[in-house]
């Protein structure tokens, strides 16, 4: 997370916005680093995405709704596959995973990423190969090993002696040796939001560089002889702008590998170094290109290589809020305007922290537009916030506005492809929104919407 998501505001009343945030030249004017390529107004004023106008849009699928640009996915796909080259690039199914966007994601000739046994069960049912899935977790259940050993899962990652212990147990009562990785943690500060960084000592995920656990890790699957140690990992956090820390990561890996071949006489043939390349959320958020990324890591392994004496390993990477993130924007409906006097306006719509939890979670921000029309009305700080009983919930938490919203107005969040879905709750036993997905002039449905019968289902009485 960048500096400014800190959250400070301004002291004095009346002014209540961070100190980033100007006020726009134009208040309808769309900053094309925070919406999916297609996205545009239309000359009337509203938005337009695939082809399909807003108006439209809502009167098929309602608010609030995900809005998926089809086409700006899979560009984002292609860029990453292409940048990459040889390596072998993982789509993180956590960021948001329902079965179309599995068979995209493999028509693009990814990799998929999955950490629960659920994930792993939507791979399968949308058909994905086995093979190319990585499946991670810091506490997979001896099911979920079981599973992943019977679909053939390409690439386990090891995370605990624990389930180093099971998956060897399982392994030789199947007859199986499955690859896998080691994750490694590799004491990295990742400038980010403590709970979204994962490389620093004292967390869950891994095996530690420094306190030798990694080195132990490792050596105890070559002793064994029954799992197939392909390689390490290594996953520093999210949301990452600068490439410094995975320049640390890949270092100290890399000087990993450098030891257990001198101590095994093994040398490594992979290395996988995660996600968490940032993207924009905000308009002072300057996330890199795929292809200036993928020239940077693949500096940074070829000089850390050549230090340490080793060949270039096959490189893995992550990213899953990079290539989803950017491609949806969230539609909600004003419901209510209220001028807080001297202090804010709360502009409140039909969703709010049960299908964006992360301004709550993270303080994370974000940005806004007025998507049914345009307006020649002043910007106007504002606060666009849900429907849930908390005061912490936010959608946006400073955004300007036109100040001529009112009830009725349509309200446009960007960036909201990753992490928001996949992280939705029935908080306040609110449904949870569709995503559909909008591509060449049409929209489909790829999850639909809750109803109050989904929520009841469960409610066995
Ligand atoms: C192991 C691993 N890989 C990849 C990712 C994807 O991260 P992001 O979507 O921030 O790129 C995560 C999530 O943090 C992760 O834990
Ligand atoms: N869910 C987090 C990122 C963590 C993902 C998994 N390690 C986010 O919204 O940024």
């Amino acid at each position: 997370m960048r500096a400014h998501e800190a959250g400070a505001l301004h002291g004095d009343l009346g002014s209540r916005g961070p100190a980033w945030l100007r006020t726009p030249e134009d208040v309808n004017a769309l900053v094309p680093q925070l919406w999916p390529r297609t996205v545009s107004r239309t000359e009337a004023g509203s938005l337009q995405v695939g082809g399909v106008g807003i108006a439209d849009l809502v009167a098929e699928h309602g608010t609030p709704a995900y809005f998926l640009d089809e086409d700006d996915l899979r560009a984002r796909c292609q860029e990453f596959a292409a940048s990459f080259g040889d390596a072998d690039v993982y789509y993180a199914g956590k960021s948001f995973l329902c079965k179309a966007v599995v068979k995209i994601v493999h028509e693009e000739g990814l990799f998929l990423d999955v950490c629960t046994g659920g994930e792993l069960a939507v791979a399968l049912a949308a058909g994905f190969p086995a093979e190319k899935i990585g499946f991670h977790g810091n506490n997979k259940s001896p099911r979920e090993l079981e599973r992943a050993l019977d679909a053939g899962v390409g690439r386990i990652v090891v995370d605990s002696f624990d389930e180093i212990a099971r998956l060897t147990d399982l392994s030789e009562k199947k007859n199986k040796r499955p690859k896998v990785l080691v994750r490694v943690t590799v004491g990295v500060e990742a400038h980010t939001h403590e709970f979204i960084a994962t490389a620093h000592e004292d967390q869950k995920f891994g095996f530690s560089l420094a306190g030798g656990a990694a080195f132990a890790a490792a050596a105890r699957i070559i002793d064994d002889g029954v799992l197939d140690l392909r390689g390490l990992h290594s996953h520093i956090g999210s949301q990452i702008f600068d490439t410094s820390g995975f320049e640390v990561a890949a270092r100290r890996v890399l000087e990993l590998q450098a030891q257990i071949r001198d101590a095994r006489g093994v040398e490594l043939e992979e290395l996988d170094l995660g996600g968490g390349f940032g993207i924009a959320y905000t308009t002072q958020d300057d996330p890199q290109a795929a292809g200036d990324l993928a020239k940077r890591i693949n500096k940074i392994v070829e000089s850390e290589c050549e230090l340490a004496n080793l060949r270039k390993p096959k490189l893995s990477i992550e990213p899953g809020r990079a290539i989803v993130g950017p491609a949806v924007f969230t539609l909600y409906e004003v419901g209510t305007v209220k001028d807080v006097d001297g202090i804010r306006t709360y502009v409140s719509v039909d969703g709010g922290m049960s299908d964006n939890i992360r301004t709550a979670l993270y303080d994370a921000s974000y940005s806004a537009t007025m998507a049914n029309r345009a307006s020649s009305a002043e910007p106007m700080l504002a606060r666009v916030v849900g429907k849930h009983c908390e005061s912490g919930d936010i959608v946006v938490k400073d955004e300007f506005l036109p100040a001529d919203v009112q009830p009725g107005d349509l309200i446009a969040v960007p960036g909201t492809g990753a992490y928001c879905r996949s992280m939705a709750s029935n908080y306040n036993h609110v449904p949870r929104p569709p995503v559909v997905a909008v591509r060449d002039g049409a929209s489909r449905v790829i999850v639909r919407r809750e109803t109050e019968d989904d929520l009841l289902a469960l409610d066995v009485g």
